[in-house]
């Protein structure tokens, strides 16, 4: 999960505020001072954990609780707001024809996040085409190449020639007529001058609607110094923080946010188009924090899904039978890794951890369950409570599986109901009392 080691500790903090008897200046001391340390672990710069406990201290020991909340929810809410207010708001992005440049360090993830991002508009109904100036790197032609081909984008790109900048004057007449129009540039360090200047001046060919910074989350400390460089050179108009699948940092890329100004537009989870998400600072917290974020799950869910896939209003509703879990099941392998689904649902809800075994539903696991349920009647996959022993053993014989087969079925229904009754309030909607609920609190 993005962040696990930051989640964590985070949650260690807050549970321990809500298992105090009573909330005092010491008790907020000691709560601020796990957070500062889990903060400080992920590598978010002390400046920025400073101004942040001093929010949550003063704010504290002086608001009063609004009416109808106690004051450890009242602490909690105020942790929970000022977290996300660490992470700023969203850069907005219209869903119009724009014009973007992707510039960052080597191997920070550009290239891949520039065939995202064409993928991103194309599934709002835009027309995207790209344009590789990335005249360093020898292989970064043939990937982008590569990746259009496969996403059916469009792309413009001069493998022999050397100079960026032409190729970006060329590429952009010969694309104009399109509504999206990505420049994937070199990847170069702010101490590398001549390549900041050619930044600057393939820059100065047109008026640019965002300029996205694209920032490693392992990238640590050095990221504000990098960030400012390339603010500095060419204003940069929002930030995309990639590979937070695979890294228990990303504080530093937060830093760079905020010490700059700008703001996350996108995050990369996974190597794969798909893996980029709109930022979104409640849900990217409430993950964080193990809550679950279910604003991206029903966004990646609309957008990959058909309506016959899964019936998201009636998940909300919280009735869910096997047929539903069933139906979901084949769903989320649509969507991709379960793994990376999973860190999407409540996880509150299920005890705070997904067992390894729940990241196990492969293809194969899903036609044994199908197998298993062929054999039950309409009523028992409609109300999976009236399975008991007999009727397990009937179905396992029916079946060709184990009895113990059949109950882990049966198990795997129940985590998954619990799951989803989470989920009940709908997305979006959070609150403390939920929050805390979910926490186990
Ligand atoms: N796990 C994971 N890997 C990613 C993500 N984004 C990019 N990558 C991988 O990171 C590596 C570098 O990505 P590139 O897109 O080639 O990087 P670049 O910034 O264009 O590199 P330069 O052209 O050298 O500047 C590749 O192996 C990508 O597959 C992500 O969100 N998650």
């Amino acid at each position: 999960m993005v962040l696990d080691n930051l989640g964590s500790s985070l949650k260690d903090a807050l549970k321990k505020l809500a298992n105090s008897s009573k909330i005092d200046k010491e008790v907020i001391d000691d709560v601020v001072k796990d957070i500062q340390r889990a903060l400080i672990q992920a590598d978010v710069n002390v400046k920025l954990v400073m101004k942040l406990s001093n929010q949550i201290k003063n704010r504290a020991l002086t608001e009063a609780p609004p009416a109808g909340m106690n004051s450890k929810e009242h602490v909690l809410r105020i942790v929970y707001t000022e977290l996300v207010n660490i992470v700023g708001k969203a850069t907005p992005i219209k869903l119009e024809p724009q014009t973007i440049m992707m510039v960052g360090l080597q191997g920070s993830g550009k290239t891949t996040t520039t065939a995202k991002l064409a993928r991103y508009f194309a599934r709002k109904g835009l027309k995207p085409a790209v344009i590789c100036a990335d005249t360093y790197r020898p292989g970064a032609y043939d990937q982008l190449s590569q990746l259009c081909t496969k996403l059916g984008v469009t792309f413009y790109g001069e493998r022999d020639n050397k100079d960026a900048v032409s190729i970006v004057r060329n590429g952009l007449k010969e694309i104009a007529k399109y509504d999206i129009k990505i420049v994937d540039t070199a990847g170069r360090h702010a101490l590398e001058t001549d390549l900041i200047q050619e930044m600057k001046d393939i820059y100065g060919l047109t008026d640019f609607d965002h300029k996205f910074l694209v920032l490693d989350a392992a990238i640590g400390q050095q990221a504000s110094e990098q960030a400012k460089t390339f603010n500095e050179a060419i204003g940069i108009t929002g930030v995309v923080i990639t590979k937070l699948d695979g890294t228990a940092k990303g504080g530093g890329a937060l830093s760079a946010v905020s010490d700059t100004n700008t703001s996350i537009a996108f995050i990369g989870v996974g190597e794969t188009p798909e893996d980029l998400e709109r930022f979104d600072p409640d849900g990217f917290i409430s993950r964080l924090l193990g809550m679950g974020d279910l604003k991206a799950l029903v966004e990646k869910a609309n957008e990959v899904l058909t309506k016959d896939d899964v019936n998201l209003d009636r998940m909300m509703t919280g009735k869910f039978t096997l047929n539903d879990m069933y139906s979901q099941l084949e769903a989320i392998n649509k969507m991709g890794p379960l793994k990376q689904i999973m860190s999407m649902l409540p996880l509150g809800g299920l005890g705070g951890n997904i067992t390894d075994d729940m990241y196990k539903v492969t293809q194969d696991k899903l036609k044994g369950y199908k197998i298993i349920m062929d054999s039950m009647t309409g009523e028992e996959k409609e109300d999976p409570k009236l399975i008991g022993s007999s009727r397990i053993s009937r179905i396992s014989r029916g079946s060709g599986k184990t009895p113990d087969e059949v109950r882990e079925l049966l198990k795997y229904h129940k985590m998954m109901q619990k799951a989803v009754k989470g989920m009940k309030g709908g997305p979006g909607k959070m609150n403390m009392q939920k929050l805390m609920k979910q926490m186990k609190f």
